[in-house]
């Protein structure tokens, strides 16, 4: 603790008052926690409550079944994935909400194989990534004769070849923080015949994404972290307009149909990003969301980004002059092309650490074995977080 707190404290406060995106803050409802668990669980955006009323209320409540077709119920899946787009870089009419991730890894995933044609049976998977998707990536590959090889998304250029179907990578790792090189990345995928298939949940809201500037094949993505959608809200799945025809669903419910209403025993798909959809939507949760997005009108990705690196870097570097040397490791990289939006420290007994950062008010979240991940969601949080935040680290470390 070689400066004194005030000179950090009083920096921070000029970078807020400077701040294009401070007046984004009022748009969520927020005490005085400093809140560094947007990668996790978005604050509640303060225009949520009352829709979900009168979607309750007078939707669901007065215009009952009239509500699929005069309140847009039937619509939303592709209405709030049109609204999704431009914040992960897509023309109109590429996505559809609905289903976990957990879900879309899946409908992608076997997807991406039956897109990738016969000869093809190597699945590779981002051997860091978050649990879900390589689980699901393994039963993918079962399903469809492939093989499984978990593979770091560094080395997956060296391990592609003419057998590689299809490639899933997480956009941002989960646990460090780390940015894969997602243009790169692709371009290897596709040089070697392939399919690119990206988990967002970590990127999408937080920095560009440009799904169809590096031609994309299949992305999924949730709602909850960034995007501020809520609990368990619907997650997304994008499919690239020139594979769609060739878009094979692996869970082709009367939703993706080209007629649902003609209620026929044949399935024929639906043309575009609907052969996404499955079953009927979650129609609360998915209003949720799209009520949330509404705090995204007049906010580009790109400011949102500049601002999220302004934050770790300032992070960054009031962890080193509080905390004491040693105390923690960094596993976030600091050049910037390889950092999402969150910072990940490694410390001793980091669980128990967490839990007293907590209990003063500075919530991030512990990840097995030795992790404290802070995230920084530029919406909402502050450059005066940022230095309590570590401010309060450095006490509870000592
Ligand atoms: C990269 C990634 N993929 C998938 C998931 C989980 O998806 P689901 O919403 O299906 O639980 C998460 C977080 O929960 C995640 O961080
Ligand atoms: N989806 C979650 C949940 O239902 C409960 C607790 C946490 C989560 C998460 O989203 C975890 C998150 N994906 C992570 O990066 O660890």
């Amino acid at each position: 603790m070689s400066e004194p707190v005030s000179e950090l404290a009083v920096r921070a406060e000029k970078l807020d008052a400077a701040d294009e995106l401070r007046g984004s803050r009022d748009a969520f409802v927020l005490d005085d926690v400093t809140y560094l668990d947007g990668n996790s669980l978005g604050a509640l955006p303060a225009v949520v409550p009352g829709r979900i009323e009168d979607v309750v209320r007078r939707q669901w409540g007065e215009l009952r079944i009239r509500s699929w077709e005069e309140s847009g119920w039937w619509t939303a899946p592709e209405r709030i994935g049109d609204r999704i787009a431009p914040l992960v870089g897509a023309a109109p009419g590429q996505i559809v909400v609905g289903d976990s991730t957990s879900v879309n890894v899946f409908k992608a995933l076997v997807g991406a194989v039956r897109m990738a044609g016969e000869g093809r049976d190597e699945l590779l998977v981002d051997a860091t990534t978050f649990p879900t998707d390589g689980y699901i990536a393994e039963s993918a590959a079962r399903m469809t004769g492939c093989t499984l090889r978990p593979v770091a998304p560094a080395d997956v250029p060296g391990a592609l070849g003419d057998r590689t179907a299809a490639v899933l990578l997480n956009h941002v790792d989960y646990r460090t923080g780390r940015l894969h090189d997602l243009p790169a990345l692709t371009a290897a995928v596709h040089e070697a015949g392939a399919v690119a298939v990206w988990d967002l949940c970590h990127s999408a809201g937080a920095l560009p994404v440009g799904l169809d500037e590096h031609g994309v094949d299949l992305a999924v993505g949730c709602t909850y972290k960034y995007l501020n959608g809520g609990p368990g809200s619907p997650a997304y799945l994008y499919v690239r307009r020139d594979v769609q025809d060739r878009f094979d669903s692996p869970l082709p419910g009367w939703n993706s149909h080209a007629e649902p209403f003609g209620m026929r025993s044949e399935y024929e798909a639906a043309p575009g990003a609907l052969r996404g959809r499955v079953g009927t939507p979650d129609i609360l949760s998915m209003l949720a969301l799209e009520a949330a997005l509404e705090v995204w009108d007049g906010v580009s990705v790109e400011a949102v980004r500049a601002k999220s690196l302004a934050l770790t870097d300032f992070f960054l570097e009031c962890v080193e002059r509080y905390v004491p040397e040693g105390g923690v490791e960094c596993l976030t990289p600091v050049a910037h092309g390889e950092r999402g939006s969150q910072i990940a420290l490694r410390c001793h007994d980091a669980g128990a650490v967490m839990k007293r950062l907590i209990e003063r008010g500075v919530v991030g979240d512990f990840r097995a074995p030795d992790v404290l991940r802070f995230g920084f969601t530029p919406l909402y949080v502050g450059f005066a977080d940022v230095e309590r935040a570590a401010r309060v680290l450095a006490e509870t470390l000592a």
